[in-house]
């Protein structure tokens, strides 16, 4: 991620000496003192800072590390740099300023600072009721929205439409658009000759810090990304352009509707990769195509074509590749048209039944495979992929 994201204003990569004031997310150990009630909003702030696309500036960056620190330790405890130790000397002033302010409240306004920082983000890339072929969105994510359908492109074709922690981050903020925007229905899909080839297998070298710190950086960003598509609140449809893996397979049990060129594969090769199910597909897929069928994919990693997986339940409809394009988008069209409220609400009756457990699923997922990440197996998979030893 540091790569992906850091990269743009990671500290050591700046120049001037206020520049590389170290971030206070790097120091995810002291954050564990933090008190229980508000730890968990508090470590998702830490988290989501780094995920920041932009850098929010010395300035700022300054108050961040002072409410981290008198977060964590209370009114600054170190003696005062001397004045040609000009990082650490506008660090201990920062701190040193907040005074006495409750650990209490130095953590809720890091929170609500964090959150601010986020929310500017976001708006920067949501689109506009009413926009009309309105573009936003990224290079790799690109975030259309034109008569009633907002359209989520992946468009990393060169790499097989791989998500990066970028990406994951950007679809996030596209779907939170989305649900807010005055469209009708949402749709995914890729651009190339791929839908996704499920996440950048990359992620973990360019996510930030030491390895449990990865682990639990990841593991939030799965857990959220995945937590989007639960609570979407409007009909979102997956157009599967090519052969998908991994994530993007596991995903499209949260969908409304999966529409799939003949070229596409459906293929989660999670226990070759020594990792285990996510996106809620362990509890979606038995529930989808039955206990023997969601087994051949989950555990032996059984690839689908696009017609067994529609004949499974996974795809709601197969369509030849030569005319994929025009008769999905002909009929997505057509759909657009429900009456807006009227497709929510009854999108939200029939998710409402299962969202608590979802969630509860995807929670679990997420903690299994925090600890795969950790394991030789996941290791060894990983560079073999790019030894280019096995591919799948
Ligand atoms: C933090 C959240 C974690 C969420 C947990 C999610 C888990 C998963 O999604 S597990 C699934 C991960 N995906 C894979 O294991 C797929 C790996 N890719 C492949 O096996 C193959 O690339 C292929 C079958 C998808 C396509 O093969 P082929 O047509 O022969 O094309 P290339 O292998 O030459 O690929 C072109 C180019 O793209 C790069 N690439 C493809 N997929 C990925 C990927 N998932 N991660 C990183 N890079 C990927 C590939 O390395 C090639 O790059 P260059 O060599 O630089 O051209």
């Amino acid at each position: 991620m540091a790569k992906m994201l850091g990269a743009r204003w990671c500290p050591s990569a700046l120049r001037s000496p206020l520049q590389v004031i170290s971030f206070p997310a790097c120091q995810l150990h002291v954050s564990r003192r933090a008190k229980n009630a508000d730890q968990k909003e508090f470590e998702n702030a830490v988290t989501q800072l780094k995920l920041l696309k932009k850098d929010p500036g010395n300035e700022m960056k300054l108050k961040l590390y002072a409410l981290y620190k008198q977060a964590n330790e209370g009114p600054c405890n170190i003696p005062k740099p001397g004045v040609l130790n000009l990082i650490n000397k506008a660090k201990w002033d920062a701190w040193n300023a907040l005074g006495n302010l409750p650990k209490e409240t130095a953590r809720q306004n890091y929170v609500d600072l964090v959150t601010s920082l986020s929310s500017s983000s976001a708006s920067s890339s949501q689109v506009k009721p009413g926009a009309d072929k309105e573009q936003q969105g990224s290079e790799n994510v690109v975030v259309t929205s034109e008569d009633g359908i907002t359209k989520i492109m992946l468009n990393r074709p060169t790499k097989k439409n791989a998500i990066t922690t970028q990406m994951y981050q950007e679809i996030i903020l596209a779907l939170k658009a989305a649900s807010k925007d005055d469209s009708t229905i949402t749709v995914l899909t890729g651009n190339g000759d791929y839908y996704c080839s499920g996440n950048d297998l990359s992620n973990f070298n360019t996510l930030p810090g030491e390895i449990e710190e990865k682990v639990k950086s990841g593991g939030i960003l799965l857990r959220d990304f995945v937590a989007c598509f639960i609570d979407f609140p409007k009909p979102l449809i997956a157009v599967v352009n090519g052969p998908a893996v991994g994530i993007s397979v596991t995903i499209l049990g949260l969908f409304d509707a999966v529409y799939a060129s003949d070229k596409a594969t459906f293929h989660t090769p999670f226990t070759h990769l020594g990792q285990s199910p996510e996106g809620c597909s362990s509890y979606t897929f038995p529930k989808i195509m039955g206990l023997a069928k969601a087994k051949e994919m989950l555990i032996f990693g059984k690839k689908l074509t696009a017609g067994e997986a529609c004949a499974q339940g996974l795809v709601t409809e197969v369509f030849p590749d030569s005319t994929f394009q025009t008769e999905v988008w002909t009929r997505l069209k057509a759909y657009s048209k429900i009456p807006p409220n009227a497709g929510r609400i009854s999108k939200q009756i029939i998710r409402n039944w299962e969202k608590e457990k979802l969630h509860a699923v995807n929670a679990e997922e997420v903690r299994v495979l925090q600890e795969r990440w950790q394991s030789e197996e996941f290791l060894n998979a990983v560079m073999n992929f790019f030894s280019k030893r096995a591919k799948l």
